[in-house]
């Protein structure tokens, strides 16, 4: 199977105050590499600090590494790139669907995406939007709604259409479950897993949820104060961590 995007070595420090005067770097990544392949999920695990956050980052664009590479299909990813292939990974957090503006119809906000980032015409556009609200069991009408009309179900549908209206590649889910209430996290599971099947669409989880881990993600890697402890296929890493830490971690939480 072809690597989507492969990571290597990469790391990234930050500076932080320390009182009035004095400064420190706290290593936010350390070295850690890991590869991810069309219709696959890989699931990033670890406490609160770990890194998670600072990885999706630097997938995206919004933060530079220190060193190391990200290769998107073979082809190595460059700041100046960014532009270009943001389209390709997309992001999308805890609070997504709450991040709509609440005073743009949902349509309004879909052709806003698809003009930034596309050359597509008025009529392209509608028709882009009308395919992806279908795709996530969504109506045409919805797009003449405001945010506030939906309920929150509906509404994560709609946080995932804006992410996936640009065809991406691969979805970086960070928590972007974890505030859903269980039934209304199965029924987006359930659609993220339909969605997999459907279109190849790999996705990189960020969660602490071991129960999600295990039934969706092919590979885990756990990570800790940044360091990659283990990877592998996720049957292999939960049933036979490598490291203390992470044995303390699959015990440690509820699942
Ligand atoms: N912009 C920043 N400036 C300074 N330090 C930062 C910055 N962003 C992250 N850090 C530090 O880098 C480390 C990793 O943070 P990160 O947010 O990636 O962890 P995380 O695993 O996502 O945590 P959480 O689950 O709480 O979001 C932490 O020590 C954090 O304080």
């Amino acid at each position: 199977m072809s690597n989507l995007i492969e990571v290597r070595g990469l790391s990234k420090s930050y500076q932080k105050a320390r009182g009035m005067f004095s400064r420190h770097t706290v290593l936010a990544l350390s070295n850690v590499s890991f590869s991810l392949a069309a219709g696959q999920t890989l699931a990033i695990v670890g406490e609160t600090g770990s890194g998670k956050s600072t990885l999706a980052k630097l997938l995206v664009g919004i933060e530079q590494p220190d060193s190391g590479e990200i290769l998107l299909a073979g082809q190595q990813l460059n700041c100046a790139d960014y532009q270009k292939t943001n389209h390709l990974i997309r992001y999308i957090f805890q609070d997504a669907a709450r991040s709509l503006d609440p005073n743009q119809k949902i349509a309004n906000i879909l052709h806003d995406v698809l003009r930034y980032s596309t050359v597509l015409s008025f009529e392209q556009r509608e028709r882009k939007i009308a395919d992806t609200l279908k795709l996530l069991g969504l109506l045409n009408e919805h797009g003449n709604y405001y945010p506030h009309m939906f309920s929150g179900g509906q509404l994560q549908r709609v946080a995932l259409a804006r992410a996936l209206i640009l065809d991406p590649k691969i979805l970086i889910l960070d928590e972007a479950l974890t505030a859903l209430d269980p039934s209304l996290r199965a029924q987006i599971v359930n659609l993220l897993l339909e969605l997999q099947q459907k279109t190849g669409l790999a996705y990189l989880l960020i969660t602490n949820q071991l129960r999600l881990v295990r039934h969706i993600a092919d590979q885990t890697l756990v990570l800790h104060k940044g360091i990659s402890l283990d990877y592998g296929d996720t049957s292999a890493v939960f049933e036979n961590p490598q490291h203390e830490y992470s044995r303390k971690l699959m015990k440690s939480i509820e699942y």
